[in-house]
C-alpha cells in the first residue's frame, strides 16, 4: 500500500465515525444559515505579487512530529497580519493532527480566505468543509475517480466554495482542467512516495492555461523557493512546514518575496498581469 492509499483508509474511517455523529442533513441545515458564499480564486492572483498561502500544519506523514501549535488561531492571525493571500488548515487527524476544530478557531480569527486541506472522497466532506467556515476546498486528482472529481467540483462551486485542484503531473493535469478546474495546485510532494521534486512545478506548470490560476505546493523553504516559482509562472506558493517551524516572520519574507519577483515578471512581460 503506498502512503496515499494508507491515508485515505483511515481518512474513510474517521468519515464513518463522523458522519454517524453528525447526519449530512445537520450540515445541510447549518450551511443554509450561511451568507451565500462564491469564488474567491480571484484572492490568489493579481499585480501585487505572487499570493502565499500559508498553513497551519501540526504533523505529516513525511516528518511525524513537526510543530506544537496550541493556538491555531493565532498562528494564523499571524500569518494575515504578515500578508498571507489565504490560511492552509490541514483537518486531517491521524497523519497531520489536524481537526475540524482548527478549522472552526482559524475561521473565527482571521478574515482572509481559509483552505480546507484534507483528502476529501466523499460530498459529505464538501458540506463539512462549507459549515466551519471554509472558502476553499482541496481536491486531490489522485485520490479520485474523474466522474467523482467532477461531482465533487461541482458540488463545491455550488455552495459557494473555490475548489484547489492538486495535480502532480500532466496527466493529472489535463483531468483537472477536463472536470472543469480553475484553480490548480502542482504539488512538488509525490504523495505515493512522499519525496519533494521542486522541479515537478516547471513540467507541469505549461501544462495548465494562463486563464487558470496556478498554485506551487509543497517544499517552499524560504524566498528564494518563491523566486524560482514565481519565475515559472506560479500566481501563488502554498508554505507549511517552513512557516510553521521558522516562525512567523517568515510569511512577511516570502510575500515580500512574491512582490518584488511578480514587479519583474510583470515588467518582463511588458507589464501584463494574469
Ligand atoms: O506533508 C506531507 O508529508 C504530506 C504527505 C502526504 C500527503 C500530503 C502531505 N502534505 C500536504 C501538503 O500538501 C502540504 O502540507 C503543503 O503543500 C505544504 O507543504 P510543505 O510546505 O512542504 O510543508
Amino acid at each position: 500500500m503506498n502512503a496515499l492509499d494508507g491515508i485515505l483508509a483511515g481518512v474513510r474511517e474517521d468519515l464513518a465515525d463522523r458522519r454517524r455523529l453528525t447526519p449530512q442533513g445537520e450540515l445541510e441545515d447549518r450551511v443554509a444559515a450561511l451568507a451565500p458564499g462564491g469564488d474567491l480564486s480571484g484572492r490568489l492572483r493579481g499585480t501585487a505579487g505572487v499570493r502565499v498561502i500559508a498553513e497551519v500544519k501540526r504533523a505529516s506523514p513525511s516528518r511525524g512530529p513537526i510543530a506544537d501549535i496550541p493556538d491555531p488561531a493565532g498562528l494564523a492571525a499571524a500569518y494575515q497580519a504578515g500578508g498571507a493571500a489565504a490560511v492552509s488548515v490541514l483537518t486531517e487527524r491521524r497523519r497531520f493532527g489536524g481537526s475540524l476544530a482548527d478549522l472552526d478557531a482559524v475561521r473565527a480569527r482571521v478574515d482572509i480566505p481559509v483552505l480546507r486541506k484534507d483528502f476529501v472522497v466523499d460530498p459529505y466532506q464538501i458540506w463539512e468543509a462549507r459549515a466551519h467556515g471554509a472558502n476553499l476546498v482541496l481536491l486531490i486528482v489522485a485520490a479520485l475517480a474523474q466522474p467523482q472529481l467532477a461531482d465533487l467540483l461541482a458540488q463545491s462551486a455550488e455552495l459557494g466554495l473555490t475548489p484547489l485542484v492538486e495535480v502532480h503531473d500532466a496527466i493529472e493535469a489535463k483531468r483537472a482542467l477536463d472536470a472543469g478546474a480553475w484553480v490548480i495546485g502542482v504539488n512538488a510532494r509525490d504523495l505515493r512516495t512522499l519525496t519533494v521534486d521542486r522541479g515537478t512545478f516547471a513540467r507541469v506548470a505549461p501544462e495548465i492555461p494562463e486563464t487558470v490560476v496556478r498554485v506551487a505546493e509543497s517544499g517552499v523553504r524560504g524566498p528564494h523557493d518563491v523566486a524560482s516559482y514565481a519565475a515559472l509562472g506560479a500566481d501563488a506558493v502554498l508554505a507549511g512546514e517552513s512557516l510553521v517551524t521558522g516562525g512567523t516572520a517568515g510569511v512577511a519574507a516570502l510575500v515580500a518575496a512574491g512582490r518584488r519577483l511578480n514587479g519583474r515578471r510583470a515588467a518582463t512581460q511588458g507589464g501584463a498581469s494574469r
